[in-house]
């Protein structure tokens, strides 16, 4: 689904990372760690064609991404979720409207019980009236991922899901994400959350890779 092979980012302050190879593949479960500012969020942005290597090949569903145009990145995109770190939402609209966001914007209908189903998957019925700022933490990363899931994406990247959240609340997002997987979803998990990444080991086969002194490794037993 999403390859990287021989990969390496570059920008004015330097080489961040290199001969970084990666593959997401149906029903696969990674992590993400390393240190601030090693490059993780990077990285998770070359997985869904917003940045482009420097060198190396990144493929999306076959394809290189530097033979695609805007219009088929787009397409590419559509089948790739993310969950933003800051989560960025339209502040103005109610969290069932930005929740069905990405479908009004592909011009396809956002009525219909599919919306509600969504909401009650990720417990947030009783919100879907209220603005974004009167979200929890935990609330806002839910509705985050309803988002990020509404066009039935193949591939579910998410970076610092649980960063602002409680042990309960980023269990509950993990319940969410180990059914996805369950699905065939690949997940790819930036994180700092050592707890999160013991309790996914319980329940789904994840692999667990480290990005740190530029290279993609995979990370101790202990994780
Ligand atoms: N195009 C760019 N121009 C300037 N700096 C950049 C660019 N791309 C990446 N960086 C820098 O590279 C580093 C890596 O950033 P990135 O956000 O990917 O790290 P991270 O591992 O996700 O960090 P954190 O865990 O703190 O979120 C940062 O210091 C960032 O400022």
């Amino acid at each position: 689904m999403i390859e990287l092979e021989n990969v390496a980012y570059s920008y004015g302050g330097g080489e961040l990372f290199s001969d970084l190879d990666l593959s997401l593949q149906p029903g696969s479960f990674h992590f993400l760690t390393g240190p601030s500012g090693a490059g993780k969020t990077t990285l998770l942005k070359l997985c869904y064609g917003e940045l482009v290597a420097t060198a190396g090949d990144v493929r999306l569903f076959g394809d290189d991404v530097r033979g695609m145009d805007r219009d088929k990145v787009a397409l590419a995109r559509r089948r790739i979720g993310v969950v933003h770190q800051d989560c960025r939402f339209l502040d103005h609209l109610p969290v069932a409207e930005n929740i069905a966001l990405p479908l009004t914007v592909s011009g396809r209908s956002s009525e219909g019980s599919d919306i509600d189903d969504l909401m009650a998957w990720v417990g947030l019925t009783r919100q879907a009236d209220q603005l974004p700022p009167e979200l929890s933490g935990g609330e806002r990363q839910r509705a985050a991922l309803a988002r990020a899931v509404i066009m039935s994406p193949e591939v579910i990247i998410a970076d610092e899901p649980t960063g602002n959240i409680d042990w309960e609340m980023s269990q509950r997002l993990l319940a969410l994400l180990v059914e996805l997987n369950r699905m065939g979803k690949a997940v790819l998990i930036a994180t700092h959350d050592l707890t999160l990444i013991r309790a996914a080991k319980a329940q789904v086969q994840a692999r667990v890779l480290r990005l740190k002194d530029r290279r993609l490794v995979a990370a101790g037993a202990d994780l």
